[in-house]
């Protein structure tokens, strides 16, 4: 958007803005009676209400005059739109269409901004490069959750607005036609979209001497069943070994005679010489994918497949933690993503769990 000065010097004068050919004319709240809001007014009392106080297309009536002076307003705008400009609401919600893919719905322009939100439990899929382009181009923005996190119905994944309150239409425009080129170059995928998770049943192999003698009670089975539960998936077996390796590859050889989806074995990642499960699921004949994610917690995590099905071995912190690699790496697996070693060595940017 260009400001002429000389134009906005002579508008100012006469109470006007002029952005591109549209007319910004201020009026006195005192004045506004009958007059119609331009855009949505916000009242933000700390800590009590954010948000919309009055809503676009309001007529403005001799009681609003004092709750208008308590927001702080003593002018309004009545907006003459040229019809090269766009309104921030007509803005945002275009924006929203172009962006929206697979099960993600939009809403209704509100203070100037619309919501993206998912409409199933899934993963969301959005690609960090196309964000920054987007805004890169200036007076829009577009705010989004990180690529690959679960997500629940209705859950928020991206909003859209614009930063003045009446832009070019050319801009948004801009903004189509990235998104356009973007479907065009993935398959007609949307830049904002969710994938669903597949319903999976893990084979779980619970090692340990003092868990199978009995010594101490499992806890690695209810946090695993948990996890895959609120995922929508199971584990259909949970079965028991003692730290050795022969029968750890046989009870694995098992599972994956059984056909599950998915095989888990928990204990026995760290460093001890009791430690027998990595070399126990490279001994069953897994590819590997990596040992050791650069994740805190989850750093001793090892991903493979094994005849194409996924194995993970499980470190001790997925028992007692929320948030470990496993928690990053199992919904995309549901998600029917092939895990690379690309996907792991990015996992540490942002892979410190503070909680
Ligand atoms: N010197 C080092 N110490 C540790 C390292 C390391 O690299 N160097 N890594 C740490 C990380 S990270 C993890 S995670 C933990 C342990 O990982 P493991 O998978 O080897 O866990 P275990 O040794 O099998 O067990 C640890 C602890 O948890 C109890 N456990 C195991 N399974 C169960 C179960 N099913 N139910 C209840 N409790 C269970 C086990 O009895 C031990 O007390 O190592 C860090 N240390
Ligand atoms: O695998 Mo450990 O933290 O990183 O529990």
């Amino acid at each position: 958007m260009t400001f002429p000065d000389r134009e906005a010097e002579t508008a100012a004068e006469h109470g006007t803005s002029v952005i591109s050919s549209s007319v910004l004319r201020e009026v006195k709240v005192e004045d506004a009676v009958g007059l119609v809001l331009a855009h949505d007014l916000t009242q933000i009392v700390p800590g009590t209400f954010k948000g919309r106080l009055f809503r676009k297309g309001h007529r403005i009536s001799e009681q609003d005059i004092s709750k208008l002076k308590d927001i702080g307003k003593e002018h309004l705008y009545v907006i003459d739109l040229a019809p090269s400009d766009l309104h921030e609401d007509d803005a945002a919600l275009r924006m929203a269409v172009a962006l929206a893919g697979e099960h993600v719905a939009y809403g209704d322009p509100h203070e100037g901004k619309v919501s993206l939100k998912s409409e199933i439990n899934g993963l969301a899929a959005i690609d960090p490069d196309f964000v920054h382009t987007v805004n890169a181009a200036g007076e829009v923005a577009l705010a989004t959750i990180l690529n690959h996190q679960v997500v629940r119905q209705g859950d928020t994944l991206a909003a859209t607005r614009v930063i003045p309150l009446i832009v070019p239409e050319a801009k948004v425009a801009d903004v189509e036609r990235l998104a356009a080129k973007y479907r065009n170059e993935h398959g007609g995928r949307a830049p904002v979209a969710v994938r669903p998770l597949r319903r999976m049943r893990a084979g779980l192999l619970t090692t340990g001497t003092e868990v199978f003698s009995g010594r101490i009670a499992d806890k690695f089975g209810p946090a695993v069943r948990a996890k895959l539960e609120s995922l929508g998936s199971e584990v259909a077996e949970q079965r028991f070994a003692p730290d050795d390796r022969h029968t750890i590859v046989k009870e694995i050889r098992y599972f994956l005679g059984q056909g599950y989806d998915m095989i888990l074995v928990s204990g026995g990642m760290s460093v001890d010489p009791d430690d027998r499960t990595p070399g126990a699921i490279a001994a069953a004949g897994a590819d590997i994918v990596s040992y050791g994610t650069p994740m805190l917690p989850g750093s001793m995590l090892l991903f493979g497949y094994l005849e194409g099905v996924p194995i993970f071995g499980l470190p001790g912190c997925v028992m007692h933690d929320p948030y470990t690699s496993f928690d990053v790496l199992l919904p995309r697996v549901l998600a029917g993503d092939v895990i690379v070693r690309e996907d792991i060595i990015t996992m540490g940017y942002g892979g410190l769990y503070r909680g």
